[in-house]
């Protein structure tokens, strides 16, 4: 089946009589559009109107959906309108207050004069900022822009879209406060120096989207010098994420994880995180493959195995995992019957679950579906809550546990919009970040 990606509003009117909009429907599939959203805006004695979100690959499958739905009888497509672009428009971030100024004696309770006793009692003792400002509840969001999804080195305006979309989940989902912070270099000199200057007004550093390998050494060197958690979201949120769903995946096929051969292909950022996690794991067997030969040096300086090419892993491995950001990658034909293929590359898997599981995989999944919002939420909310000082290799795993025992029978990992595995991966996290501080 074709990539997805183009998300279009059609406003489609209907005579208001039974069967119509199953028209609409068909006609959507009989071109390949995918149906999500439908609201329900008109219903007149005529006429209804609906707001029928369509997905579709290409603007030309767009516009045959359109053309048949307007070659049916008496049914018209009022407008076509792109959602995505909507719902980013103003940007979908906002720094609003928790209190509300009604009188003076509000203001100055709030701000000058009431504020300076305030400021007097944190100078006297520092640590009280975690009471009386939002400083512990706020994480921020850095990125140099080299390594945004799958698109590359494109900067960190441009990412800017990731990072308020990451904001966003952080509030929805853990009640943190994510502030971007975009960097205009990407030298570690630079990024760890700047960093550093602006941690004291944070909680917790995300790191997100910066490429490998300078992304190895700004997080080791900010992890060692600053004394708040700091997690690179492409590493371990990531690796904690697909762990979850490895475990899951092998249950079901009836696999121990631990005797299983697994494969990762592309060994960046999340490719190299997830071997280590891993091996870390007992994973008697990870190979993995890159074009970069210090990326497979680094593989191998962990425990890993580097396959000569990308067919061999296929061949070799139950298990597969693919963070190359090259869509497409891997080829229907190079797939093992029996494989656990998860094609994690954002925007576009290197194989579609649909493709891998016609070719004879028995779970297959994609970076929508096994995705780091399962993990950097719950992981920053219970490190913050445990007063953590930094994010260790038992809360990952502790996380990685919580996302398992969250999910459905038969799912790979949870809805992300399932609160309770936001909730039980901070209570794992809190748990262990406890135990450490004893
Ligand atoms: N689903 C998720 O939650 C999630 C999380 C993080 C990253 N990702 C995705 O993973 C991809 C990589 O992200 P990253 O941050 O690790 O980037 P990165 O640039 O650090 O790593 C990519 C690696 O892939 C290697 N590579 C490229 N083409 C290859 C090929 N043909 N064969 C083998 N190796 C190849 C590169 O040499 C590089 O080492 C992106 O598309 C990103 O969207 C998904
Ligand atoms: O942002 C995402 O959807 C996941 C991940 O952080 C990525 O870079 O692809
Ligand atoms: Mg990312």
């Amino acid at each position: 089946m074709a990539i997805q990606n183009i998300i279009r509003s059609l406003i489609v009117e209907t005579p208001s009589k039974p069967g119509n909009f199953a028209k609409v429907a068909k006609a959507i599939g009989d071109q390949g559009g995918d149906i999500g959203d439908i609201k329900t805006l008109k219903i007149g004695t005529l006429s209804t109107i609906r707001d029928v979100s369509c997905t579709c690959d290409s603007v030309e499958q767009l516009d045959a959906i359109v053309g048949a739905l307007n070659g049916l009888e008496d049914i018209t497509v009022r407008a076509v309108s792109d959602d995505v672009m909507k719902a980013h428009e103003g940007g979908k971030i906002h720094m609003s207050r928790k209190i509300d100024v009604r009188s003076l004696s509000d203001l100055r309770r709030i701000y000058t004069p009431g504020v300076a006793s305030v400021c007097q009692e944190i100078e006297r003792s520092p640590e009280k900022a975690n009471y009386f400002t939002s400083i512990g509840n706020t994480v921020a969001i850095v990125t140099d822009g080299t390594a945004i999804l799958g698109l590359g080195n494109i900067g960190s305006v441009a990412g800017m879209p990731v990072m308020e979309g990451k904001s966003v989940l952080f509030d929805q989902f853990a009640g943190i406060s994510g502030i971007p912070i975009l960097l205009d270099t990407s030298n570690p000199d630079e990024v760890v120096e700047t960093v550093k200057h602006i941690s004291q007004g944070f909680g917790g550093i995300l790191l997100e989207d910066i490429g490998s390998p300078h992304c190895f050494e700004i997080e080791e060197r900010l992890k060692k010098d600053l004394n708040i958690p700091v997690m690179h979201d492409d590493q371990h949120g990531t690796a904690v994420v697909t762990l979850a769903a490895v475990l899951s995946a092998s249950r079901y096929a009836g696999v121990d994880l631990k005797q299983a051969v697994v494969g990762q292909v592309g060994l960046g950022a999340a490719g190299l995180a997830i071997s280590r996690m891993l091996i870390e794991y007992g994973v008697k067997e990870v190979c993995g493959s890159d074009l970069q030969e210090s990326s497979c040096d680094r593989l191998r300086s962990f425990g890993g195995t580097v396959m000569n090419s990308l067919e061999e892993l296929m061949q070799k491995c139950d298990i597969v995992i693919a963070t190359t950001g090259v869509k497409g990658l891997i080829k229907p034909s190079m797939v093992r019957k029996g494989q656990i293929i998860l094609a994690l590359s954002n925007p576009y898997p290197e194989i579609t679950p649909e493709e891998a599981l016609q070719a004879g995989a028995a779970y297959a999944a994609d970076g929508r579906l096994v995705n780091n919002v399962l993990g950097f939420p719950g992981i920053f909310r219970g490190a913050l809550n445990a007063n953590a000082k930094s994010i260790t290799y038992p809360m990952l795993l502790a996380a990685a546990n919580a996302i398992v025992d969250a999910t459905h029978n038969g799912d790979l990992v949870p809805h992300p919009l399932d609160p309770n595995v936001h909730s039980s991966v901070a209570k794992a996290v809190e748990r262990i970040a406890l135990k450490e501080l004893d």
